[in-house]
């Protein structure tokens, strides 16, 4: 077969070309970019973490990577919004996705740790797909191993600092706090975005400030307004290395139906990713997007919203000037 025609911008291999390859065709990589194997320098690496054996409720989140790559096929090369093309400013890769034992969360955890760490041995930046929400935690482990303690914007309805389920450590519900207490965070930047819905205690919310986070409530969204958000977001993480943690449940159900946990009243899509636009000014070292459980979705709602938070994120990493 023929050389794939790609969009490319000097050394960096783009997209397969949608004007001569269909874009329900052909490769099945996010965004239908390259792998690392046809590069030579890789920048931002996506990698998926099909893993869901920690969730408290509605399982399926393991087929969420597989689920964004392909509702990612329409995406363009450009971003208007953001003023990049960014797989023209970065070599950005998909890395397949990982291998996760579904029977042993802790041995999991090590392959998910270990192989985040193997990429950014090469990439300067990872995205992981999830996967329920408890790949935050090792994937943290080995950005900071790298970065030292970084700030975390963490979208979520939930604000997964809660200590066990069942007596279980390693969860969807606990990564922040188990990755606060092993010194993952600089706990005096972080925050998180969209949190709603009941608690255990009201007592939650004075432990997770302990933990290091600030909240911003998805009811203050209306009156603090996108810009506001933004703001918060700035004064809050300042110039320190930031990790982008977005659990697509931070979404409305209406947004983001296809998910294990969901809660009614959450943002917008175009909230959420009006907010993400902003991060081009952070200094973004690693992100994930967790918690796409296609078997509730439909039409590929959820999907499409994901692989759109994806592709802001990816813009936001892009360099400038
Ligand atoms: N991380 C997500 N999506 N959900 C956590 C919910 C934990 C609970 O059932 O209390
Ligand atoms: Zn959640
Ligand atoms: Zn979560």
């Amino acid at each position: 077969m023929d050389e794939i025609p790609r969009v490319t911008e000097g050394r960096y291999l783009g997209q397969v070309d949608a004007t001569l390859v269909p874009r329900f065709a052909g490769p099945a990589t996010f965004a239908r970019l390259p792998r690392p194997d046809e590069v030579s320098d890789v920048d931002v690496a996506v990698v998926g973490a099909p893993f869901d054996s920690a969730v408290t409720y509605r399982p399926g989140a393991r087929f969420g990577p597989g689920h964004i790559r392909e509702s990612s096929r329409l995406l363009r090369p450009y971003n208007p919004a953001q003023e990049v093309a960014p797989f023209a400013r970065q070599q950005v890769v998909d890395a397949g996705d990982l291998v996760v034992n579904p029977f042993s969360i802790d041995e999991a955890l090590g392959q998910i740790e270990a192989g985040t760490r193997a990429l950014l041995e090469r990439a300067g930046k990872v995205l992981v797909l999830g996967g329920d929400h408890t790949v935050a935690l090792p994937t943290l482990r080995a950005i900071s191993s790298v970065h030292g303690p970084v700030a975390v914007v963490h979208f979520d309805a939930h604000l997964d600092t809660w200590d066990t389920y069942f007596g279980a450590a390693y969860t969807h519900g606990t990564p922040f706090r188990r990755a606060s207490e092993e010194g993952l965070l600089d706990r005096s930047g972080c925050l998180h975005v969209g949190i709603r819905g009941p608690l255990y205690d009201a007592s939650d919310l004075r432990a997770d400030g302990e933990l290091g986070f600030q909240v911003v409530p998805s009811v203050e969204l209306d009156a603090l307004g996108v810009a506001g958000v933004v703001e918060r977001i700035r004064v809050r993480v300042g110039d320190r290395p930031v990790y982008v943690s977005v659990d697509v449940d931070v979404l409305d159900p209406a947004f983001a139906p296809g998910t294990g946990t969901p809660e009614a009243g959450g943002l917008t899509s175009r909230e959420l990713l009006a907010i993400l636009r902003s991060f081009a000014s952070l200094r973004l070292v690693g992100a994930d997007l967790v918690e796409v459980a296609p078997a509730y979705d439909h039409a590929q709602i959820t999907g499409i919203a994901a692989a759109h938070v994806a592709y802001e994120l990816i813009s936001a990493m892009a360099p400038r000037g």
